[in-house]
């Protein structure tokens, strides 16, 4: 028992390899459990740490329900006026999916900070526990109120909105990018199909209407360069918009705004015709968030296109 425990930091636990062991073959697999973290945690000596063990999972495993499961315990916390803000342990492959889910509905001022690992927890270095006492200092820190959801990895601090993993091992692994950020409010995406459609030359329209015929309300298009197709997609899309479907154009490249730029039938501007919407900013991965959450808020046509354009 700490004598001055002036803060409360929620800590999340979702597994990811934070929470990773090798077992007998070799393979990686969630097994610490969240008292572990709790026991072990450097906490700030004002700070006291309240545990919620919620799942324990590898994060490529997830879907739109363990995400909204995790943006409901973010609810949770947030409804504890004794909550000072939430650390969520989560695993790095599809952190900027969930911290873009959070965000996204996170209408507080309180801080809320993902973080995870690129080592295990039985490497005989691991980078998780001087992530997690990062990440605790960061959400008890006043600074931190009113910057939205936050991920803290490798020394680093990047906002959710416009996040992506950036390197497979490096334990710098996250990178920011500019991305304006506005708040959608509470809903669950889960039940809610959009899915990536990644083009390249000679890609024909199998995708695109396999995803439509499989029920898809939403496709985000990861386009060519600044956000080109071919004739035979932009086909697919006027289809698929006259179908009821909101396509979103954002780009396979890194850096840049994605605009409607090119014609010849299969640029941007054809995109744009056929009736897709430009995703400024963010890329695939977090369009495909923003865009679930906006068809699940029923959001309306002209709005969603306001979204991706304000990003
Ligand atoms: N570094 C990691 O956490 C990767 C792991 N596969 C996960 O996302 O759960």
């Amino acid at each position: 028992m700490r004598d001055v425990a002036t803060k409360t930091i929620v800590v999340v636990t979702t597994g990811g390899t934070i929470a990773g062991t090798a077992s007998p073959d070799g393979a990686i697999h969630p097994t610490v459990d969240g008292s572990a973290f709790i026991a072990n945690a450097k906490a700030p000596a004002d700070v006291d740490l309240r545990l919620h063990d919620l799942m324990s999972t590898d994060s490529a495993r997830m879907s739109f329900v363990e995400m909204d499961s995790i943006a409901a315990a973010v609810a949770t916390a947030m409804a504890e006026e004794s909550t000072d803000g939430v650390v969520i342990l989560h695993g790095t492959d599809t952190m900027q999916e969930t911290a873009m889910l959070v965000d996204l509905q996170h209408d507080d001022p309180r801080p809320v900070v993902f973080t995870g690992a690129q080592r295990p927890a039985d490497h005989n270095e691991p980078d998780g526990p001087g992530n997690l006492t990062a990440a605790i200092a960061l959400a008890a820190d006043v600074d931190s109120r009113g910057r939205g959801v936050l991920i803290s990895f490798g020394d680093e601090v990047v906002p959710a909105r416009g996040a992506r993993k950036v390197h497979t091992t490096d334990l710098r692994g996250f990178e920011g990018a500019a991305a304006a950020r506005k708040v959608l409010g509470r809903c669950s995406i889960a039940g809610t199909r959009v899915d990536i459609v990644t083009l390249y030359p000679g890609v024909d329209a199998t995708a695109i209407d396999a995803y439509v015929a499989a029920g898809a309300s939403g496709l985000v298009l990861e386009a060519m360069g600044s956000g080109n197709a071919n004739p035979t997609v932009v086909d697919a899309v006027r289809r698929s918009v006259a179908a009821g479907v909101t396509v979103v154009v954002t780009s396979r490249v890194h850096e840049g705004p994605v605009a409607a730029t090119y014609g010849g039938g299969g640029g941007g501007v054809d995109l744009v015709a056929a009736g897709a919407l430009v995703s400024t900013n963010l890329r695939a991965s977090q369009s495909r968030i923003l865009l679930a959450a906006l068809l699940a808020h029923k959001t309306p046509q002209a709005d969603i296109a306001d979204w991706f354009s304000a990003r």
